[in-house]
């Protein structure tokens, strides 16, 4: 497996591939890998002759800080994982080499980037739209591959292709749990044992949440069950569970479309996202 980090040796290492006719697949992530990452980069090995995984901690996308300065970086290891995959090429760049200085452009997507995430993370999916565009220019991939776990991610980069006219066909792939339920997420490293042991509830309670709403419970009121169980089972803040249609992410009163569950929820000072089909 190559390892790159400037886009000019991307970009021709790509033209070589293109001009043998191999379909390019590319699988963006910030590293510190895991099996939810591995399950996306078997995905693109299924689909597609070549395949890029990049690792690029987007500081565009942070709107704290401090998450930017603990997010885990285990490169050496990523690394291991990916040739150990059969990976084709790894791009690594440095924040320099995606913007340099001169960097004025932003890509903006509006309506679904406003609850949710959008709401708690100020400028987070301008950050990540802009990234997204930009990684999809550097790797001309035929095919990315993006993880259902960030749900409202997964749409936003949807909508963008396609307001955009991007060429890039856009995969959602499932999301890969713990034997216990807890989605797997890089920042579960920092989970301390005992949040480590309550952390499981957030994926129970949802799944509770969804089969009450199945057999017709009120929305309002099986949220707010939910919440309340939430708060029992450990976590300190419940920033939003919602019920929303599953494409548009539109807030929804009575279950009458296809519908998703999403939640997000503080616990032993780590911020926890999950959502299910409902
Ligand atoms: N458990 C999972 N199952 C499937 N895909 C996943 C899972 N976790 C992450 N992904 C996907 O991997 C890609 C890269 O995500 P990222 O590097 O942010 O990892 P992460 O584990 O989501 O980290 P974070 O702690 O930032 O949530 C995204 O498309 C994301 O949806
Ligand atoms: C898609 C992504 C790699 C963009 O930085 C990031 O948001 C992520 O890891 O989900
Ligand atoms: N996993 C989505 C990227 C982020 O949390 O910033």
């Amino acid at each position: 497996m190559q390892i790159l980090r400037t886009v000019g040796e991307l970009r021709t290492r790509v033209r070589g591939w293109k001009a043998d006719g191999r379909q390019v697949g590319v699988v963006p992530t910030m590293g510190a890998l895991h099996e939810g990452h591995m399950s996306l980069v078997r995905a693109a090995k299924r689909g597609c002759d070549r395949v890029i995984v990049t690792i690029f901690v987007n500081p565009m996308q942070f709107n704290n800080p401090d998450d930017l300065a603990k997010y885990p970086r285990t490169e050496d290891h990523d690394a291991a994982m990916l040739a150990a995959e059969g990976v084709d090429l790894l791009f690594a760049p440095l924040p320099d080499e995606v913007y340099p200085k001169g960097f004025a452009s932003k890509v903006s997507v509006s309506g679904i980037t406003a609850p949710m995430e959008g709401a708690m993370r100020p400028g987070h999916f301008d950050g990540v739209a802009t990234v997204v565009a930009k990684l999809f220019g550097m790797t001309q991939a035929d095919r990315a591959y993006f993880g259902q776990k960030d749900w409202q991610q997964l749409q936003v980069v949807k909508r963008m292709v396609a307001d955009l006219n991007l060429p890039v066909e856009v995969v959602g792939c499932e999301t890969i749990r713990e034997h216990d339920g807890l989605a797997m997420s890089s920042r579960n490293v920092r989970l301390d044992p005992l949040s480590r042991a309550q952390a499981p509830a957030l994926y129970k309670v949802m799944t509770r949440a969804a089969t009450a709403l199945r057999d017709g419970g009120a929305p309002a009121a099986v949220l707010g069950q939910a919440r309340e169980d939430l708060r029992l089972a450990g976590f300190t803040e419940v920033e939003y569970i919602d019920l929303r249609t599953a494409a548009m992410l539109d807030p929804m009163e009575v279950l009458d479309a296809p519908a998703r569950l999403l939640a997000a929820a503080w616990i032993g000072g780590v911020r926890l996202i999950d959502n299910i089909p409902v």
